[in-house]
């Protein structure tokens, strides 16, 4: 039983344990959510739940989430329904009505069902099975994509989802081929998604192709160097994320109310590292779409001129006005001066 051994250790460790992240023998027993595809990694985190569950004292259930993308989806959900009653843990499934049209909507809707699902069933944490392997390919499709460092630390072990209830990643420090081997030593029959080995999806392609190439020519143990970078610029990330925030807090430099504005002079006697992030988060609350690198060195370039009336239009409806002392955001209708 040597994966199963040692995947228990990695559960367990003195040190920033992740079965730390959820609750141990409280009182009422703590509910946790397990969002199950049917895959080796989803499988081998419920698998290594239930046998702990009495130790912890934990509530188990299992959530499935049918896409309906593929013919055989009904299949996979039976498959994780009889896996569920195998391990004599409570199965809740949700149906889409709508097929999802892509990779990032059928994403989002699982999390909102993931969401509705725990609340209905009073779970205070949902676990998924994502391990070192997604996150290591995480990692590098965002540098590809030109991601700054919050980009680079990708996933992580604990966030919340919604209001009361935390989505927690137990196998972070698990590789895929530890899964893999743990389900094969427990003898537990895996729901093999047909679409895993299909090299039209760029993600396949990096997992199939591009890491094991990188593997092979630069660096055998590449998957824990990426994932020991996502892991240091996740505390980078947090620490510039709250120093952003404080500067909201500590300083009379913003106004919330209509029209939005920034204070030039404090925001320019900032670092640029925190620049950026003081509009990123700004501009976050006004934009509809993600704001991305173009709007924040737009929002920027405004501290650095002279003119008065200078302005940097945005995506949709709003401009970003130099009204000296202040930078103020507001509707392309209300300014004309739109470059
Ligand atoms: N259909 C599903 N039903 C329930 N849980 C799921 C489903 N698909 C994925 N999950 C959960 O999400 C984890 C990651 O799955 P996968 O890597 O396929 O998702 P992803 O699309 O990369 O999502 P993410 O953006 O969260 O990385 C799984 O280990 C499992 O816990």
């Amino acid at each position: 039983m040597q994966f199963t051994k040692l995947l228990r250790t990695k559960l367990n460790l003195v040190m920033r344990s992740p079965l730390s992240l959820l609750p141990q023998n409280t009182s009422p027993e703590p509910k946790i959510l397990i969002a199950v595809s049917g895959g080796q990694d989803s499988i081998c985190l419920a698998k290594l739940l239930q046998m702990q569950q009495a130790k912890f004292g934990w509530h188990l259930a299992i959530a499935h989430c049918d896409h309906r993308w593929r013919e055989d989806s009904q299949a996979n959900a039976d498959h994780v329904a009889r896996f569920a009653q195998d391990l004599g843990l409570d199965f809740i499934l949700r149906t889409a009505d709508i097929v999802p049209k892509s990779e990032a909507s059928a994403r989002h809707w699982r999390y909102e069902m993931l969401a509705e699902m725990a609340k209905k069933h009073d779970c205070g944490y949902v676990v998924t099975g994502h391990t070192r392997s997604d996150r290591v390919e995480t990692c590098l499709y965002n540098l590809m994509r030109g991601s700054g460092a919050d980009g680079l630390a990708a996933l992580s072990w604990r966030r919340s989802l919604t209001d009361g209830i935390e989505l927690v990643r137990p196998l972070l420090n698990v590789s895929r081929a530890e899964t893999a081997g743990f389900c094969m030593e427990n003898q537990i029959a895996i729901w093999e998604d047909s679409t895993n080995a299909d090299l039209s999806y760029r993600r396949n392609r990096l997992r199939l192709e591009t890491i094991p190439y990188l593997q092979a020519n630069f660096n055998p143990q590449l998957e824990v160097a990426i994932a020991q970078t996502a892991e240091l610029l996740q505390e980078d990330v947090r620490y510039l994320e709250n120093q952003a925030q404080n500067f909201f807090q500590e300083n009379i430099t913003v106004v919330w109310n209509e029209p939005p504005r920034l204070q030039c002079e404090l925001l320019r006697e900032q670092p640029l590292a925190l620049q950026r992030r003081i509009v990123r988060q700004f501009l976050g609350r006004y934009l509809k779409h993600q704001v991305n690198f173009e709007d924040v060195e737009r929002f920027l370039n405004l501290l650095t001129v002279q003119n008065r009336s200078q302005s940097s239009p945005f995506t949709g409806q709003l401009v970003a006005m130099l009204e000296h002392p202040w930078i103020v955001l507001q509707s392309r209708l209300a300014n004309n001066h739109d470059t």
